[in-house]
């Protein structure tokens, strides 16, 4: 038996192209679309297991990417935007009709602050970075998604694919918000770098 990762990447990986340079997304309404454009290919795009980020219905994990806020624009559809949880690091605007997730923003001083996260699947273009790993996969058991059993069937269904597995987010990304930390703490001086 396999689990409904998510529709993108339950028959395999679609590899990106080198070139591509964005397109644009739009959420699930039949009628009046929020739109957005985005004028870069995401970079650092991940599945993402929390319970956080936006998963289309009956998938375990959302597939999330950032590209910088200067490349994101709201093309139509606006009015129709609200911010899921303001009190989030990540504020998600999610369409108030369907609910779909548009972009998440970070406006504190933090590490990711001026990347905007996205969800490449509302979009009809081909040629986005295909997912590089997959981040908090355990916290799919805190939202009753699988049960605690099945976390290394996940795991390995997530490798099979060529996604490494991790319970937060990858070393690389885990070691940039920690730099980030210990710069702002003074517990690393620019000075040592
Ligand atoms: N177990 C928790 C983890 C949630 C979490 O920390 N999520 C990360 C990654 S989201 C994109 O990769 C995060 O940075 N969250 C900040 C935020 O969402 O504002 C859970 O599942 O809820
Ligand atoms: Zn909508
Ligand atoms: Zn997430």
């Amino acid at each position: 038996m396999s689990f409904n990762l998510h529709p993108l990447i339950n028959n395999g990986l679609k590899k990106g192209t080198d070139d591509f340079s964005g397109g644009s997304l739009h959420c699930h309404c039949k009628s009046s679309p929020v739109t957005i454009s985005l004028s870069s290919n995401v970079a650092h795009n991940h599945a993402c297991g929390c319970s956080k980020c936006w998963k289309p219905s009956g998938a375990i994990f959302s597939i999330v990417g950032v590209v910088p806020r200067s490349s994101l624009s709201v093309s139509s559809g606006a009015n129709k935007l609200y911010i899921v949880d303001e009190k989030a690091v990540i504020q998600r605007h999610a369409c108030k009709e369907c609910g779909v997730h548009m972009f998440g923003r970070i406006e504190t001083e933090h590490a990711f602050h001026g990347l905007d996260f996205v969800h490449v699947e509302l979009s009809d273009e081909k040629g986005w970075q295909e997912p590089q790993f997959a981040a908090f996969v355990s916290s799919v058991i805190e939202q009753g998604l699988i049960a605690p059993e099945q976390a290394d069937k996940v795991r390995a269904q997530l490798k099979g694919l060529g996604l490494e597995t991790y319970d937060a987010l990858s070393p690389g990304l885990m070691d940039a918000i920690a730099t980030f930390v210990a710069k702002k703490n003074g517990a690393l001086r620019e000075s040592k770098l």
